[in-house]
């Protein structure tokens, strides 16, 4: 059995902690079979091969009565990088569980269990639904709608250094003015309805509009405001710091994307790229 599951990006400027977008990079979940032990092979750093990982972790919280298994991850979701591998691990964890104990779980009741571990819904709710997705948390529960596919590329640009989500969150201040939140929060609302329309071009200008977070993480990704400049200069949609850093993604026209790169390249911009499309699906199995 094979588990996908779809990297997102979060945030999109000001729908911080509540939009996200599924994109077309991914984590292969590989169920080899029963075993003594749980043992997760996998290339990716430090990350625990036992119990301890996310994967099983969250498999086990879903499912406690789950007999050992012998797994393979294969990923090509960059860790601690802004496009939401630990989602994507919570999301698989959350499958596994689902198929090996045969659970029928619902979409909604995924995005709650996913959202209760992650603690927001941005990145898990598109990772499990696939596409745009707008979600909270109310009255104890999480609700999450899906909003019309962007028909854009997204040029992710992946600086080499990590950046925990732990981290990016501390530089964040405790509180805010009223009339800074209000105003924050008008301009989140109007980024919804535009992108609902939809009207990418004023969504395009309201996601650089952000005033929750981008400000205050702007010294831990300094690449952010030439990415954006150059990105204008290429006629792209916007431009927004993806989750919480350091990948910055751009929306962008296909026809454009090459042309946004090349000036990149030529200013310089010597880090990763990857050219990204919404993934429709979310998390699929394959027995
Ligand atoms: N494939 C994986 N298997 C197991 N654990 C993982 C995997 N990928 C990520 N993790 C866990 O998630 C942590 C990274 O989470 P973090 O929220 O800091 O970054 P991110 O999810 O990549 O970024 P963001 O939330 O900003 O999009 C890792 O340190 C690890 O504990
Ligand atoms: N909305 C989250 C995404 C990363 O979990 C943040 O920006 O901190």
């Amino acid at each position: 059995m094979k588990i996908q599951v779809p990297a997102s990006s979060a945030n999109l400027g000001p729908g911080f902690d509540s939009i996200g977008i599924a994109v077309s990079m991914y984590l292969h979940l590989i169920v080899v079979g029963p075993s003594n032990e749980w043992r997760v092979d996998h290339q990716l750093g430090n990350l625990p091969h036992d119990r301890q990982n996310m994967i099983v972790k969250t498999a086990l919280k879903v499912a406690p009565d789950l007999i050992p298994h012998h797994l393979k991850v294969e990923s090509a979701i960059p860790v601690t990088h802004g496009l939401g591998s630990s989602s994507s691990a919570i999301v698989a964890g959350i499958e596994l569980a689902n198929q090996l104990a045969k659970l029928n779980l619902s979409d909604e009741t995924k995005v709650e269990i996913a959202s209760q571990i992650e603690g927001h819904p941005d990145n898990v709710a598109p990772a499990i639904l696939g596409g745009l997705v707008v979600g909270t948390e109310v009255n104890d529960h999480f609700t999450a709608v899906k909003a019309p596919l962007p028909p854009f590329d997204l040029v992710a640009y992946i600086p080499a250094y990590n950046l925990a989500t732990k981290k990016a969150r501390a530089a964040l201040p405790n509180e805010l003015a009223y009339h800074q939140a209000t105003h924050a929060s008008a301009v989140a609302n109007t980024l919804v309805a535009a992108l609902f329309k939809p009207d990418y071009a004023v969504a395009g200008e309201l996601m650089e509009a952000d005033e929750f977070h981008e400000g205050y993480r702007a010294a831990l990704v300094p690449e952010l405001a030439k990415v954006r400049e150059i990105a204008h200069d290429h006629g792209a949609v916007a431009t927004y710091l993806s989750g919480a850093g350091p990948t910055i993604m751009t929306l962008i026209a296909h026809d454009k994307a090459a042309g946004l790169i090349a000036a990149l390249r030529n200013d310089h911009l010597n880090d990763r790229i990857e050219v990204l499309h919404p993934d429709q699906a979310g998390v699929t199995v394959d027995k």
